[in-house]
C-alpha cells in the first residue's frame, strides 16, 4: 500500500517537482544589476525550482543581492560586482543566464550593439569555459544572432563546447507572439501555443501563424499585420521608451520562463519544449531556433522545422541571408 503522501511525491518526482536532492540548481545571471537583470533575478528568486542564485555584473550586484536576499524564499543568494569576482560568482553553477551589455536606442539595430556587446560575451563565456564547462549558457545579450555563434568559438577553443548546451534567447518573441494573437482573436494567451522560429532580429523572427492552437484563421492583412509587429516588437518598445533602453520587464519574464524550463529539463522532467536559437542542422543557417525538447543534458531533441505554408517559406528565405552574415559575423570576431 502507498500513503497518499508517498503518491504524490512520487507523482512530483516524476515531473521533476521534487523537493530533494533532483531540486538544486544553481543560477548566476551576469549582467544582475541591469534593467533585465534586476527583475530577472526577482522571478528566479521566487522559484522553488533554484537554490542558489549568483548575481554577477561590473556594478552594483552586491546591493541587488542583499536586498533578494530579505525575500523569505529558501534559495540563497550571493552577489559580486568586478571582473575579479567573474569566475568565483561561475563556479560549479549549473545555468548561466546573460543579459549582460548594452541595449539598444531609437534609431539603432540590434547590430549596432555588436561592437560593444561582443567582447563582453566573449569574455563571460571565456569565464563559464573555466569555472562551470558542463553548464547551460541562456544569452540574452544582443545581437542574440551573433552572440551565441561568439560563445560557440570561444568554448570551442577552451574545448568545453557541447552544442547542447548553448541558447540563444528568443523566448520574449513567443511571449509576444502568444501576446498579440491572444488579442487579436480574444482568447486567453496563456492557452495560446504558437512556434517562432529563426532568429532574434527583424526578417530573421518568423512566427509561424499556420501551426497557431488553438486554430485561429486570420484574413491575409491580418497575418501580414501580425507577423510584421512580432518582427518588429522590439523596435515598438525601443520607440515608446524615448531613450530609455528596450524591453526589460517582459524580456525578465520571458527570460525566467526560459531559464526554469531549462532547469526543469535538467531535473528530468519530461515533455519541456521551448524554442530557442541554436547550433541547428535544420536549414542552411547554423545557427536557428525550432521548437526544441529540453533535458537533463539541455537539448535532448531538436523538433525540426514546423510544417510551413507558402507564405512562411517566404519568410524563411528572406531570414536565411540575414542569419548567414550575422553568424559568420559573430565566427570572425572569435577566429
Ligand atoms: N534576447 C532578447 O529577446 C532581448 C535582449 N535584450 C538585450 O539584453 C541586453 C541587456 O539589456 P538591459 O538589461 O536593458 O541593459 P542595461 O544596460 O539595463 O543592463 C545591462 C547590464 O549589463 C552590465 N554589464 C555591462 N558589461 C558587463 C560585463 N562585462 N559583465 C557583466 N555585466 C555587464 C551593466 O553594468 C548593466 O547592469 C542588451 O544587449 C539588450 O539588447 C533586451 C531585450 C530582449
Ligand atoms: O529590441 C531590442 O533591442 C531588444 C530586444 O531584443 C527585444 O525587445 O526583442
Amino acid at each position: 500500500m502507498i500513503f497518499p503522501a508517498a503518491r504524490v511525491a512520487l507523482r512530483q518526482a516524476a515531473r521533476g517537482f521534487s523537493t530533494t536532492s533532483q531540486n538544486n540548481a544553481k543560477v548566476a545571471v551576469c549582467g544582475a544589476a541591469g534593467g533585465i537583470g534586476q527583475p530577472l533575478s526577482l522571478l528566479l528568486k521566487q522559484s522553488p525550482l533554484v537554490t542558489e542564485l549568483r548575481l554577477y555584473d561590473i556594478v552594483h550586484t552586491p546591493g541587488v543581492a542583499a536586498d533578494l536576499s530579505h525575500i523569505d524564499t529558501n534559495s540563497k543568494v550571493v552577489g559580486k560586482s568586478g571582473p575579479e569576482n567573474l569566475e568565483e560568482m561561475l563556479a560549479g553553477v549549473d545555468v548561466v543566464v546573460i543579459p549582460a551589455g548594452v541595449p539598444r536606442k531609437p534609431g539603432m539595430t540590434r547590430d549596432d550593439l555588436f561592437n560593444t556587446n561582443a567582447g563582453i560575451v566573449r569574455d563571460l563565456a571565456t569565464a563559464a569555459s573555466k569555472v562551470c564547462p558542463k553548464a547551460c549558457l541562456a544569452i540574452i545579450t544582443n545581437p542574440v544572432n551573433s552572440a551565441v555563434p561568439i560563445a560557440t568559438e570561444v568554448l570551442k577553443k577552451a574545448g568545453t563546447y557541447d552544442p547542447k548546451r548553448v541558447f540563444g534567447v528568443s523566448t520574449l518573441d513567443i511571449v509576444r507572439a502568444r501576446a498579440f494573437i491572444g488579442e487579436a482573436a480574444g482568447v486567453d494567451p496563456q492557452k495560446v501555443e504558437i512556434p517562432v522560429i529563426g532568429g532574434h532580429s527583424g526578417v530573421t523572427i518568423i512566427p509561424v501563424l499556420s501551426a497557431v492552437k488553438p486554430s485561429v484563421s486570420f484574413p491575409k492583412d491580418k497575418i501580414d499585420a501580425l507577423t510584421v509587429r512580432i518582427q518588429e516588437a522590439g523596435t515598438e518598445v525601443v520607440k515608446a521608451k524615448a531613450g530609455a533602453g528596450s524591453a526589460t520587464l517582459s524580456m525578465a519574464y520571458a527570460g525566467a520562463r526560459f531559464a526554469l524550463s531549462l532547469i526543469r529539463g535538467l531535473n528530468g522532467e519530461q515533455n519541456v519544449v521551448e524554442c530557442s536559437y541554436v547550433r541547428s542542422d535544420v536549414t542552411e543557417a547554423k545557427y536557428f531556433s525550432t521548437p526544441l525538447v529540453l533535458g537533463r543534458n539541455g537539448i535532448e531533441k531538436n523538433l525540426g522545422l514546423p510544417k510551413l505554408n507558402d507564405y512562411e517559406k517566404k519568410l524563411l528565405e528572406k531570414a536565411i541571408p540575414e542569419l548567414h552574415a550575422n553568424i559568420k559575423k559573430g565566427e570572425d570576431f572569435v577566429k
